[in-house]
C-alpha cells in the first residue's frame, strides 16, 4: 500500500531550483534513502513534505490514518498526521533533561487523550531504555555526546507513534561503533513499529546496508532509483556521486 506519493513536485527559491519535478511513491514499511551530493535538494525535499516549505508546483499525498495533501501540509500538524522527523542540526530542548525531551515528544498523544500520563512516562523509560539512554535520563540534553543527541532526537520523534519517521542526516557527526549500532536501531524501529522510513545520508555503508529503496538526487533531480545493488551499479550515480571506490 502507498503511503506517500509526490507528483511533480517543484520548489524554487527565486532562480534556485531546489527541487524539480520530482516523482515518488513509497509503500507502507520501507526503509527508504534520500542520496546525493550538498544542495542536492534532499532537505528541500523533507521541508515540502513537513509543510515547512510549500511547493512551487506539484503535490504531495499521504495516505495515512486519513488522505492528507498539499494544502493540508502544515509544520504543527505533522504529528497529528503520523509524520515525525529529525532535523540535520540536531532540535532538542537543550537546556531540558533527556527524560523531558522524550516526555514532550507523547504531547500530541496526550492532548488527544490516547495515552494517559503514567503510561507517557512507562513508555519514555522503555523508549530510553531501548535507546541506550536510561542511565542518562536526567542528564540536561546540551550536555550529551554528539551520538546520545542524535539518538534522543529519533526517540522523540518515536513517541508520537509516528507512521512515517523522516531521518535528516541521523549518522553524521557519529563514529563507526555508534553506526553500526545506529542501523541496528533503524531495524529494530521499522519491525517493532511497522512505521515507514525515509532517511537522508551521507554515509554509504548505512544507506547501503538498510535500505530497501534508494532515490538519489542531483541539482534537484531525481537521477536514478532502485536497490543498493541498481545504485551501486549505476553508472550516473557512480559518476555523479558515489566515486569507484564506492562500489
Ligand atoms: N530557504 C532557502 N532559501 C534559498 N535557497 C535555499 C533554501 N533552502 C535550500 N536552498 C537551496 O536549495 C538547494 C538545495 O538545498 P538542500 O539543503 O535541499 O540540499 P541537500 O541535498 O539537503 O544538501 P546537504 O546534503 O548539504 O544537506 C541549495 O542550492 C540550497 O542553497
Amino acid at each position: 500500500m502507498s503511503v506517500l506519493k509526490v507528483t511533480n513536485l517543484t520548489k524554487n527559491f527565486g532562480g534556485i531550483k531546489a527541487v524539480t519535478d520530482v516523482n515518488l511513491n513509497i509503500e507502507m514499511g520501507e526503509i527508504i534513502g534520500l542520496i546525493g551530493p550538498n544542495g542536492a535538494g534532499k532537505t528541500t525535499l523533507f521541508n515540502l513534505l513537513t509543510g515547512i516549505y510549500v511547493p512551487t508546483s506539484g503535490q504531495i499525498e499521504y495516505n495515512l490514518n486519513t488522505k492528507v495533501k498539499t494544502k493540508d501540509l502544515k509544520p504543527h500538524k505533522m504529528v497529528h498526521y503520523g509524520v515525525s522527523r529529525t532535523f540535520q542540526n540536531i532540535r532538542l530542548f537543550k537546556d531540558m533533561s533527556v527524560l523531558d525531551n522524550v516526555l514532550l515528544g507523547f504531547h500530541s498523544l496526550l492532548f488527544k487523550r490516547s495515552i494517559s500520563r503514567k503510561d507517557s512516562f512507562d513508555e519514555a523509560y522503555e523508549l530510553l531504555k531501548k535507546f541506550n539512554l536510561l542511565n542518562k535520563k536526567d542528564e540536561l540534553a546540551k550536555n550529551l555526546p554528539y551520538g546520545d543527541q542524535r539518538r534522543l532526537e529519533i526517540a522523540r520523534a518515536l513517541a508520537s507513534k509516528p507512521m512515517i519517521l523522516l531521518l535528516d542526516e541521523p549518522a553524521a557527526g557519529m563514529n563507526p561503533k555508534e553506526t553500526k549500532e545506529l542501523k541496528d536501531l533503524i531495524f529494530w524501529i521499522r519491525n517493532e513499529y511497522h512505521l515507514t522510513i525515509i532517511l537522508i545520508e551521507h554515509d554509504m555503508s548505512l544507506v547501503m546496508n538498510i535500505c530497501e529503496r534508494i532515490f538519489v538526487f542531483d541539482y534537484g533531480n531525481l537521477v536514478a532509483s532502485g536497490t543498493p545493488k541498481e545504485i551501486q551499479n549505476n553508472k550516473r550515480v557512480i559518476t555523479a556521486y558515489l566515486g569507484e571506490e564506492a562500489v
